[in-house]
């Protein structure tokens, strides 16, 4: 194994106020930028590690910057509504005297005062040779500044792999290395163990593998507070995700019930490992208040941002008052550490026909201590009916039954290996559903108002607790 490297941190004095500018343009333009809707009135500096010196041809920065937005937004978490301080993001900058062709689209802009004065910053991941210094710090599992590279000792990494950018839509951001490796750079960043790291871990652990086990991980100590910030983990080559796989069957009019059944296999799998590896509790009368409270507070956040959806309010909150009731009446709940965010985008399945899990890090805008917390592991299955529902409401002309469908193979699936079928409890599915689709109807308004037609096809069903 190689020696960990040690290298100290120029922070660059200066740096910020000559970038200032050009990133309050250039953040609320990204996919990932959480923010969006609300100007930027300031960025500051949480950190700023040198990781190439501006110098030479290529300067590279790593920063964590604090963006200020007025009014703080209101999330609805689990217990209310709490206002959250300005976001924290991760960026990987680039220094150079003219960017190549081939960089063009990662411009950021040019820098007109301060220490670079006259030269060209960009967004750095998507350059071979940024993305090469990565790679090799986690190799050598090295120490720069305030950033802490490390790797599985079991798994090698192989120098000198070359990169490619994943152009995605994706909430971070994302490139492979020589179709060996994948390496996820967290965008919006928290203190905190962060379960895109926590849960493959506890997978591999338990000899899961269904997910792709994390190779090496990147993160930060700052002010006495743990931060991870990407993970790299295997490439699973050829593999296409379940969204496309959907569309492109229900393009030829082809049923996926075979397929949904075996990712209904591959989701059991994945919680009984889960439900092995860590903490179970059962959730009684006390929890199951508070859980559905939760959901109450999201649906009431939601119709306040998105007022199409007031009209549906009284039959949402009847689907959470349905489970509450039950609590009430003394039934209780397994809770496990779930997937958070799963969907058909999450699902790879490989060449061979194999189904893999990515993608842990829940919903990105929850707080990371309620994505951590123990859930019904319906949350996960409903996220998936969802995601058969999504497949459909997307094509022109639609398929009918094609989701009905996959809902019914994806649950048998889930039964055969997990020993229980979600349909057996109808009232926490379609408590769960709702909820899920209350927060896509939340996160269609925010980043793809073109679809929010497809969540508020399902509010209107579950609102009015018509079967599918
Ligand atoms: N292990 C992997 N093997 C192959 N492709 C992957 C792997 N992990 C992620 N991807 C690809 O990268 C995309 C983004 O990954 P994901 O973890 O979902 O990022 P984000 O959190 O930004 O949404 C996925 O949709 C998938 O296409
Ligand atoms: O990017 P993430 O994987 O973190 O997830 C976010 O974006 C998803 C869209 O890219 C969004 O998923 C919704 O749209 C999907 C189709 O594009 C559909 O399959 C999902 O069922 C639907 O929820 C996801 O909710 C959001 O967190």
């Amino acid at each position: 194994m190689s020696e960990a490297v040690t290298r100290p941190a120029t922070t660059g004095p200066g740096l910020l106020p000559s970038l200032h500018p050009l990133l309050r343009d250039w953040l609320p333009r990204q996919r990932w930028f959480a923010g969006k809707g609300r100007p930027v009135t300031g960025l500051s500096l949480v950190a700023a590690t040198e990781l190439l010196p501006a110098g030479g041809k290529l300067g590279l920065y790593h920063l964590l910057v604090q963006v200020h937005q007025p009014h703080a937004p209101v999330q609805a978490t689990a217990t209310g509504t709490t206002p959250v301080p300005g976001d924290c993001y991760q960026l990987l900058i680039g220094v150079r005297e003219a960017l190549p062709p081939r960089l063009a689209p990662a411009l950021i802009g040019h820098v007109t005062g301060g220490p670079l004065a006259g030269l060209t910053v960009y967004e750095a991941l998507y350059d071979p040779r940024p993305a090469e210094v990565l790679l090799e710090a986690l190799r050598t599992r090295a120490r720069i500044g305030g950033l802490r590279f490390d790797r599985d000792p079991h798994q090698e990494i192989r120098p000198g792999l070359v990169s490619r950018a994943v152009t995605a839509e994706q909430s971070n951001s994302s490139v492979i290395y020589g179709d060996t490796f994948i390496l996820k750079l967290l965008r919006r960043v928290v203190p905190g163990v962060n379960p895109d790291l926590e849960l493959p871990l506890a997978l591999a652990r338990e000899g899961c593998s269904r997910v792709p086990a994390p190779t090496a991980w990147l993160g930060a100590e700052l002010a006495g507070q743990a931060y991870v910030l990407g993970v790299l983990q295997p490439y699973v080559q050829g593999a296409t995700d379940g969204w496309e796989l959907a569309l492109r069957e229900l393009a030829k009019g082809e049923d996926f019930s075979a397929e949904a059944r075996s990712l209904g296999r591959a989701t059991a799998e994945v919680h009984t490992a889960l439900a092995r590896a860590l903490p179970t509790v059962t959730l009684g009368h006390t929890q199951l208040r508070s859980m559905v409270d939760g959901m109450l507070a999201r649906l009431d956040a939601a119709a306040q941002a998105v007022p199409v959806l007031r009209p549906y309010v009284p039959g949402l909150r009847s689907a959470f008052e349905a489970l509450a009731d039950l609590a009430a009446e003394g039934r209780t709940w397994t809770a496990q550490r779930v997937h958070g965010d799963l969907h058909l985008g999450q699902c790879l399945r490989s060449p061979a026909g194999e189904w893999s899990l990515i993608d842990f890090e829940g919903e990105p805008a929850r707080p990371l201590a309620e994505r951590r917390m123990p859930q019904p592991a319906v949350r996960d299955i409903a996220g998936m009916l969802r995601s058969f529902d999504y497949a459909a409401h997307s094509v022109q002309p639609s398929v009918p039954g094609w989701a009905d469908h996959c809902r019914a193979a994806y649950c048998s699936g889930y039964a055969e290996a997990a020993g229980r079928d979600p349909r057996t409890d109808p009232v926490l599915l379609r408590a769960h559903e709702t909820d899920k689709a209350v927060y896509e109807v939340v996160y269609e308004a925010r980043h793809r108002p073109d679809w929010l037609s497809v969540p508020l096809s399902a509010i209107r069903r579950l609102a009015s607790n018509r079967p599918t």
